[in-house]
C-alpha cells in the first residue's frame, strides 16, 4: 500500500493572486500540523470547510496567511487524507511552503502522482485518470465535451457492459470443457456466436471513435498551402487571432512549416502555415515545399489559398491527388482588390479587411463533418492506448468464434476470450497496468 505521503504545488508556477499547495497520505495531517498554526489542532477541524491559518517555513518564522482545507480518507479526490493551504500566489512564499511541508516529513510528488492514488484507491479508474490529464489539455469545446464524458467513466461503462456479454460465452464454453463427452450443440454454438457478433460489433464502434479522439486530442491536421505570397501566412494570423507568422510582399517569406492550434466551431485544428509551392532552385526552399507535400497527404483539412483577384491559371492551383479532394476548401483571398469572374466557385476572403471568415469557418466545419470522423452527438473518443487494447479485443474475439465455428476443442475458444477479457481489463486498469502505469502520469503536471 501507499505508506509515504506526497507534497506538490498544484497551481501552475508564477505569479498569481492564489496558489495552492496540497499533501495527501496516511501523514498530511501530522505533517500539515508542525507547518500549519490553526485554533485547534488539525485532527480536530471539520473536513471540508475552509480555516484561515498562519503558515511557517521550515525554521519557524511566518511566511504566509492562508486558508487551509482538509479532507478526511476516504472522502478526498485521492482517498487518502488530503490537506490543501490556499496562499498567496507568490514564487518564492510558494516555493518556500512546499519546502516547509518537506522538511516537515512529506515527500515531492512525481507528476500526476495525487491522480496515481486516486486511481489506485479505486476512487477512479485508469480510463478516469486519462481524462482528468484530456480535461486539463482540452483546446476545443469538443475535447472537453469527450475529456467530460470519459471522466464521467463513459469508456469504463463501455468496458464494463462488454465484459458483462463476454463473460456468460466464456462461462457457458467452460462448462463444455468439463464435459469433454458433450459436444457444443449447433444451436448453443449459433447463440454463442451471435453474442461474440455482437461484442464485436460493439468493439468495433469504439475503435471507430479512435480517429475522433485523434482529432479531439491533437487537433485535425489542417494545411494551408498555395503559391507564394497568395497570403496563406496573412490567413493563418488571421485564424490565430495575431501576428504569429512573418507576413511580406516578398514572394517565398514562409520556409518552415509553423503550426499552431486553433478552434473553428468548437473543433480543434493544428493548423500549419507552409512554403508557398512553386519551382524552386533555392535549396532551403526546396526543403520547405517538399515539407509541404508531405504534410498534405495526411492532411484532414487543406486550405488552398489563391489570389482571387488574378485570372485562374493552373499555376495558382495545387496539384493534389484525387483521394484527398474531398478534403480541399479553395480560398480567394485578397477579395478587397476584386475577384476575377474566371473563379466559379471557392469561399471569398481578405485578410486585408477581415471579410469572409465566418464562410470560411462555416465550410470548415462542414468538411470535417462530412468526413464522418467527428460526431459532436457521439462524445466517446478513445486514445491510443484503449485502441491498442480493443484491436486486440476484436482479433481475440474474432479467433475465439472462428475456433467455435470450426468444432476447435472448447479449451481453444476459452483461451481466446480469456484473452479478450484480459485485454478489457486492461483498458480500465484492472489487470497488468504496473508497467503502463508510469508511462500514462509520468505526462501529467506536478501536483495533479
Ligand atoms: N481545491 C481543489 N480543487 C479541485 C481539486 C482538488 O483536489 N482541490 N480537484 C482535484 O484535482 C478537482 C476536483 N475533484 C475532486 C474530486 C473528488 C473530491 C472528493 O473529495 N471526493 C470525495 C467526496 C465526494 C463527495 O463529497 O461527493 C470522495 O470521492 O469520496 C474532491 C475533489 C478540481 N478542483
Ligand atoms: N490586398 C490584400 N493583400 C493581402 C491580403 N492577404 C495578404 N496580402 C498581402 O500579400 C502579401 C503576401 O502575404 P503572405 O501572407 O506573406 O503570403 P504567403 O502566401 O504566406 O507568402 P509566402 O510565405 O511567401 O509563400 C503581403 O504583402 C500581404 O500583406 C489580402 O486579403 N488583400
Ligand atoms: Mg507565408
Amino acid at each position: 500500500m501507499l505508506h509515504d505521503t506526497i507534497a506538490a504545488i498544484s497551481t501552475a508556477i508564477g505569479e498569481a493572486a492564489i496558489s495552492v499547495v496540497r499533501v495527501s497520505g496516511p501523514q498530511a495531517l501530522s505533517v500539515a500540523q508542525t507547518v500549519f498554526q490553526a485554533a485547534k489542532p488539525l485532527t480536530e477541524l471539520k473536513p471540508r470547510q475552509a480555516y484561515l491559518v498562519n503558515a511557517l517555513d521550515s525554521d519557524g518564522g511566518r511566511l504566509d496567511q492562508g486558508l487551509l482545507l482538509l479532507f478526511r480518507a476516504p472522502a478526498s479526490y485521492t482517498g487518502e487524507d488530503v490537506v490543501e493551504f490556499h496562499g498567496h500566489g507568490g514564487l518564492l512564499v510558494t516555493q518556500k511552503l512546499l519546502e516547509s511541508l518537506l522538511a516537515a516529513g512529506a515527500r515531492s510528488a512525481e507528476p500526476g502522482e495525487f491522480t496515481q492514488r486516486a486511481f489506485l484507491n479505486g476512487k477512479m479508474d485508469l480510463t478516469q485518470a486519462e481524462a482528468v490529464m484530456d480535461l486539463i489539455h482540452a483546446q476545443s469545446t469538443l475535447a472537453l465535451k469527450a475529456a467530460h464524458e470519459q471522466l464521467g467513466g463513459a469508456i469504463g461503462k463501455e468496458a464494463a457492459a462488454l465484459r458483462e456479454e463476454l463473460l456468460p460465452v466464456l462461462a457457458h464454453v467452460e462448462a463444455y470443457i468439463d464435459f469433454p463427452e458433450e459436444d457444443i450443440s449447433p444451436d448453443t454454438g449459433a447463440a454463442l456466436v451471435a453474442k461474440m457478433d455482437l461484442v464485436l460489433a460493439r468493439t468495433r464502434r469504439l475503435i471507430d471513435t479512435s480517429e475522433q479522439g485523434r482529432i479531439l486530442r491533437h487537433g485535425a491536421r489542417t494545411v494551408i498551402c498555395g503559391e507564394p505570397n497568395v497570403g496563406k501566412s496573412s490567413l493563418l494570423n488571421l485564424l490565430l487571432g495575431f501576428e504569429r507568422a512573418i507576413v511580406s510582399p516578398t514572394a517565398g517569406t514562409t520556409r518552415d512549416t509553423i503550426e499552431e492550434i486553433i478552434q473553428v466551431h468548437g473543433i480543434p485544428l493544428r493548423l500549419v502555415d507552409t512554403a508557398g509551392l512553386r519551382a524552386s532552385t533555392d535549396d532551403i526552399e526546396r526543403v520547405g515545399i517538399e515539407r509541404t507535400q508531405r504534410e498534405l497527404e495526411r492532411a484532414d483539412l487543406i486550405l488552398e489559398v489563391v489570389d482571387g483577384s488574378l485570372p485562374p491559371a493552373s499555376s495558382q492551383r495545387v496539384a493534389l491527388p484525387p483521394e484527398v479532394e474531398s478534403r480541399r476548401i479553395l480560398i480567394l483571398n485578397k477579395a478587397d482588390q476584386g475577384q476575377h469572374p474566371g473563379w466559379k466557385d471557392g469561399v471569398a476572403l481578405s485578410c486585408l479587411d477581415n471579410t469572409g471568415v465566418e464562410a470560411l469557418r462555416d465550410a470548415i466545419r462542414a468538411v470535417i463533418m462530412s468526413a464522418g470522423t467527428l460526431q459532436a452527438d457521439h462524445p466517446i473518443a478513445i486514445n491510443a492506448r484503449h485502441k491498442a487494447c480493443f484491436d486486440r479485443i476484436a482479433i481475440q474475439v474474432q479467433a475465439a468464434r472462428t475456433a467455435l465455428m470450426d468444432g476447435a476443442a472448447p479449451e481453444y475458444v476459452a483461451l481466446d476470450l480469456r484473452e479478450a477479457l484480459q485485454s478489457l481489463g486492461e483498458v480500465v486498469g484492472i489487470v497488468d497496468v504496473e508497467q503502463i502505469l508510469d508511462v500514462i502520469f509520468s505526462s501529467f503536471c506536478i501536483g495533479k
